[in-house]
């Protein structure tokens, strides 16, 4: 996809090219990271400077009628499409006005929606249009307040087009009210808890709710594909259900970037400012993708600053603790660590193994009659360590083929449908499960492997395991450190180097390492 932008006489005009259908994955389908963006921010700037009609005449009047009915018939199937909420809050603002030279041309409240709507529903628009008869390539989007004016009509004196711009703001903070474009699979009923995510979830929970702010932050932070985003889609549909007249902001921290740096170059910063510091609840996704971008840095540590001192909540994800991140200011660091840090632990076999009957149940719904034999599941838990997200991928692709099919998934068929994903599980060990091996190994107590105990029998099976960490994961040594009771990483080095010297010349422990190895690799 291309995206352009062209200034002809009458207003701003977003051009974005399209691969049609069949170019790549559906449009729909990607859109897993959502935004409920409730602003007044885009629409105020782009509109006031950009309204201006198409034309006037009667034959505009005529095009104009011929489009309604075209756009009206286009969006009950579009509807039905991409969900109510997504039709409510993203296709039902836009107005068709054109259909030329393979242009699908629209009047957009907001840039930004348009923007939106081009990288998620272009296709299904699109398609909907062939399917009606009327082929398009692309979609083109005229930025102004749809209800203020219709293709025909003429363009209105300033002091009218704010006030239509005010109206266009009101339709898109209302919309919020019709709830969020969430993944409606993200919520805290479909969220398993266990003691990896325990303290994340109750946390999460307690944001979800609204009350009054106790920490602030929320910082969660974990590996991939461990729940973060499932978790701040929860809070956010929950808060949104408790308090339907608040303003939410969920966005990435890479959209927190492009949405500055776009600001800076239209001279409106001072919207921007005002669209972030007037939320209730903001939300930012990866933070650790602003490390090392100053300005942006600079932006969002005065945001935060501001809605802290308003007392409004602010949660924030990363892969990483704050004081890991490299590259970010030391005092976004510190305020980031101010509130409540809360880490989602690598899964436990317990948790796995819930989660995957939970996943179970929910595809029995999906593939009515499908059986599962016993052990499956456990098999599963035991093998996939690597995140949740693999485990559940691994299932899904179970149900599918023994759908398809038409058998029982049985032990034999699991080993042979997910061979490359458990082949590639086998390369991944867990920390935990290495402390847990070593522990068992040296006959001491996994608390004490982790604690603090220095007495030779405990300190050389806890520099093993650290080895063991180092070699067979990719956590970073500050990782490891972290799950070795919060130890500092030059500690983990230490003991890593300490055993790579020893294994040299005790035959004994280099025959230890290779059986733990061979262990936890089985
Ligand atoms: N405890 C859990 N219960 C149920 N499903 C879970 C749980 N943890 C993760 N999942 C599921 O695993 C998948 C991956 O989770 P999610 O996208 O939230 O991970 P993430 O931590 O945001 O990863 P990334 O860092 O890659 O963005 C999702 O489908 C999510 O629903």
């Amino acid at each position: 996809m291309t995206a352009g932008c062209h200034l002809p006489a009458s207003g701003l005009l977003i051009s974005h090219r399209l691969s049609r259908p069949g170019d790549g994955g559906s449009a729909i389908s990607r859109v897993t990271h959502v935004v409920l963006l409730v602003g007044l921010w885009v629409c105020g700037a782009v509109t006031s400077e950009t309204g201006g009609g198409l034309g006037t005449g009667c034959s505009d009047r005529v095009r104009a009628k011929k489009m309604d009915k075209i756009w009206g018939q286009a969006c009950g199937q579009l509807e039905q499409e991409v969900g109510a909420n997504n039709y409510n809050l993203w296709i039902k603002p836009l107005r068709l006005v054109d259909l030329k030279d393979g242009n699908a041309e629209f009047a957009a409240p907001t840039r930004f929606l348009s923007d939106w709507v081009n990288r998620h529903f272009a296709q299904a628009i699109l398609a909907e249009l062939d399917r009606l008869g009327h082929r398009a390539e692309r979609l083109r989007f005229h930025v102004r307040p749809v209800g203020s004016s219709d293709a025909a009509a003429p363009r209105q004196p300033r002091s009218d087009r704010s006030a239509d711009t005010a109206a266009a703001s009101l339709q898109v903070e209302r919309s919020a009210d019709l709830g969020a474009p969430l993944d409606p699979r993200f919520t805290f009923e479909n969220f398993v808890v266990g003691k990896p995510n325990e303290l994340a979830h109750a946390a999460a929970r307690r944001v979800g709710e609204g009350g009054p702010v106790s920490f602030n932050p929320l910082f969660l932070y974990g590996g991939v594909g461990l729940g973060k985003t499932h978790l701040m889609h929860a809070i956010a549909r929950e808060y949104i259900d408790r308090h339907p007249d608040h303003r939410v902001l969920y966005l990435s921290a890479e959209q927190f970037m492009y949405r500055f740096v776009q600001a800076l170059k239209e001279k409106t910063v001072m919207d921007f400012k005002e669209m972030f510091r007037t939320v209730n609840l903001l939300m930012v996704d990866d933070v650790h993708f602003i490390a090392g971008k100053n300005s942006t840095q600079e932006e969002f540590f005065h945001t935060f600053n501001a809605l802290v001192d308003q007392g409004k909540q602010i949660v924030i994800s990363a892969d990483r603790a704050p004081g890991e991140i490299k590259g970010l200011e030391e005092r976004i660091k510190s305020r980031l660590s101010c509130g409540l840090l809360a880490d989602l632990h690598p899964t436990t076999y317990e948790l796995r193994l819930g989660i995957l009957q939970a996943k179970t149940e929910a595809f029995r719904s999906q593939y009515p009659g499908l059986e599962i034999a016993p052990g499956v599941l456990e098999f599963l838990a035991h093998r996939i360590t690597s995140n949740v997200r693999v485990l559940e991928g691994a299932l899904q692709r179970l149900f599918a083929f023994a759908s398809l099919i038409g058998r029982e998934i049985t032990l034999d068929m699991t080993q042979e449908c997910l061979t490359d994903i458990l082949r590639a599980s086998d390369r991944r060990v867990s920390i935990e499960e290495i402390q847990r091996k070593v522990a068992e190994h040296y006959n001491i107590r996994l608390a004490d492997l982790i604690g603090p105990k220095r007495v030779r029998t405990v300190a050389r099976p806890r520099q093993i395991a650290m080895y063991l960490s180092k070699q067979l994961t990719n956590r970073s040594l500050p990782e490891i450190g972290r799950r070795f009771g919060g130890r500092d990483h030059t500690t983990i080095m230490h003991g890593v180097k300490k055993i790579e010297e020893l294994a040299g010349s005790d035959e004994g422990l280099s025959e230890d390492i290779d059986l733990l190895k061979r262990l936890l690799e089985a």
